[in-house]
């Protein structure tokens, strides 16, 4: 089941759902629409390794966006710092930007209960386009979870995405040690 709009507000209400900065105008009938925030990350190494830490390095985009290329990995990250207390929260593209050929998750779109904090959007792009800071990139959907939750996530002592990030956060895979 998926939250309407009436729910996501009782739940903000409630402080189980925190979206800040929040505006009712971003409210839709089942979801949160969410936006680029101003920093850009792109790995600092071509070839990546799953095993090592692979180091990025952040930029602005400034006044008059940026382009994005097609073959380059970047990392944006929302506006919108989250919390979800007692929902399984989903981040989704949105038509309007998938139509412009941008996608902004590679694979993970789920959050876990319990996630606190901005998210870190893997953004690539189907031809050049031109991104602007604030833009709507995506929307925010909400599952109710069955059964009770023993581990949530901001209390798992090894959650690698938890905490209070204005910038995108590289894959920390390395922490796996497989
Ligand atoms: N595009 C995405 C998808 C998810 N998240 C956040 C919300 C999730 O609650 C958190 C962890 O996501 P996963 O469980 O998919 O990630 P991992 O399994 O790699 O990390 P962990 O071991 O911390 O669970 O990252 C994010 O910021 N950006």
């Amino acid at each position: 089941m998926i939250l309407s709009d009436k729910r996501i507000l009782e739940e903000i209400e409630k402080g189980t759902i925190v979206i800040s900065p929040y505006d009712r105008k971003y409210l839709g009938t089942n979801s949160y629409d969410v936006h680029l925030g101003k920093y850009l990350a792109t790995y600092k190494d071509r070839i990546l390794d799953a095993r090592a830490h692979n180091e990025i390095e952040h930029f602005e985009i400034p006044e008059e966006g940026y382009v994005l290329q097609p073959g380059t990995l970047y990392l944006g990250v929302t506006l919108e710092y989250t919390e979800t207390h007692a929902h399984v929260p989903f981040l989704e593209g949105k038509s309007s930007t998938g139509r412009l050929g941008i996608d902004i998750h590679a694979t993970a779109g789920k959050g876990d209960v319990g996630f606190c904090n901005t998210w870190t959007l893997e953004i690539s792009c189907a031809q050049p386009v031109r991104v602007y800071a604030g833009m709507p990139i995506g929307q925010l959907i909400y599952f109710v979870v069955e059964g009770e939750v023993e581990t949530f996530y901001n209390k798992k002592g090894n959650a690698k995405y938890n905490g209070r990030t204005i910038k995108p956060v590289e894959s920390m895979m390395w922490k796996n040690q497989f």
